[in-house]
């Protein structure tokens, strides 16, 4: 997988070359590339944004230096990711969907976003995905980038440290909208908490059945939104474990 990431931060981007990610792009699993979006700037300023039409507060961030940019960054057959509070909800699936895909391109805007001609231009040559994170408000793309890529780039074959996890996390495909049981590690005993017993029973059937358990126990309670899209089969044991 390539990945190529436009900001006007290029710096924000510097996580991306640490741990597992960073070693994958240090071996060559996966081809990196940050740019500093000033490079495709025309003026002696170096302006990347302009007043809004029809006014408003903040600035916009300017068409012809963005198009300049993807022109040149995102080839026939990469896949624009423009992180957006207004772009469809990340998601698992979403993040399995954009692993399966060769080439990605960020581009990380700030002040109030992109000119969405910059978005309406780019669909015309390559596929683009307006992404929000969630229901909160950043200053920038750059950390929804950052989201989004560790989400992506832990489910390729050779990144992660444990592939099994990919399965088993929340969300993961082995636990559809399930939140995940809760985790113990030695001691045994750690400021007068005691870790389950059955975790220490080595009766493997009883501990998958404690801990699918526990996963449907959260979802009840943490995401009833979750439980209401399980299928009936799990309800059913939802509703025996609150
Ligand atoms: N993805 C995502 C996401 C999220 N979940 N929250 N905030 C963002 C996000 C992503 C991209 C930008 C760009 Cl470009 C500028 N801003 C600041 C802003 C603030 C208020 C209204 N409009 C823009 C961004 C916020």
């Amino acid at each position: 997988m390539r990945l190529d990431v436009v900001s006007i931060f290029p710096e924000y981007l510097a996580p991306l070359r640490q741990s597992l990610l960073g070693r994958a792009v240090a071996d060559g699993r996966i081809q990196l590339e940050v740019h500093d979006l000033r490079r495709w700037a025309t003026d002696r300023h170096r302006s990347v944004d302009d007043t809004p039409y029809g006014g408003g507060a903040g600035m916009v961030m300017r068409p012809d230096v963005w198009a300049a940019a993807l022109d040149d960054v995102a080839p026939a057959g990469a896949t624009v990711v423009v992180p957006t509070p207004a772009g469809h909800p990340f998601s698992q699936a979403t993040a399995a969907d954009l692993a399966r895909r060769e080439h990605l391109v960020f581009a990380c805007g700030r002040y109030e976003g992109l000119d969405q001609r910059v978005v309406l231009d780019a669909a015309r040559r390559v596929e683009v995905l307006e992404l929000s994170i969630g229901d909160y408000v950043l200053a920038g793309g750059e950390v929804a980038a950052l989201v989004v890529i560790e989400a992506v780039t832990r489910l390729l074959p050779g990144v992660l440290g444990n592939p099994e996890s990919a399965v088993t996390d929340s969300f993961g495909e082995g636990s559809p909208g399930l939140l995940e049981h809760p985790a113990y590690t030695r001691p045994v005993e750690f400021r007068g908490l005691a870790v389950p017993p059955v975790l220490l029973s080595g009766n493997h059937a009883a501990i998958a059945r404690w801990r699918r358990d526990e996963s449907l126990r959260r979802t009840a309670r943490r995401r009833p939104d979750l439980v209401a899209r399980l299928d009936p089969a799990t309800l059913d044991a939802a509703d025996r474990a609150v």
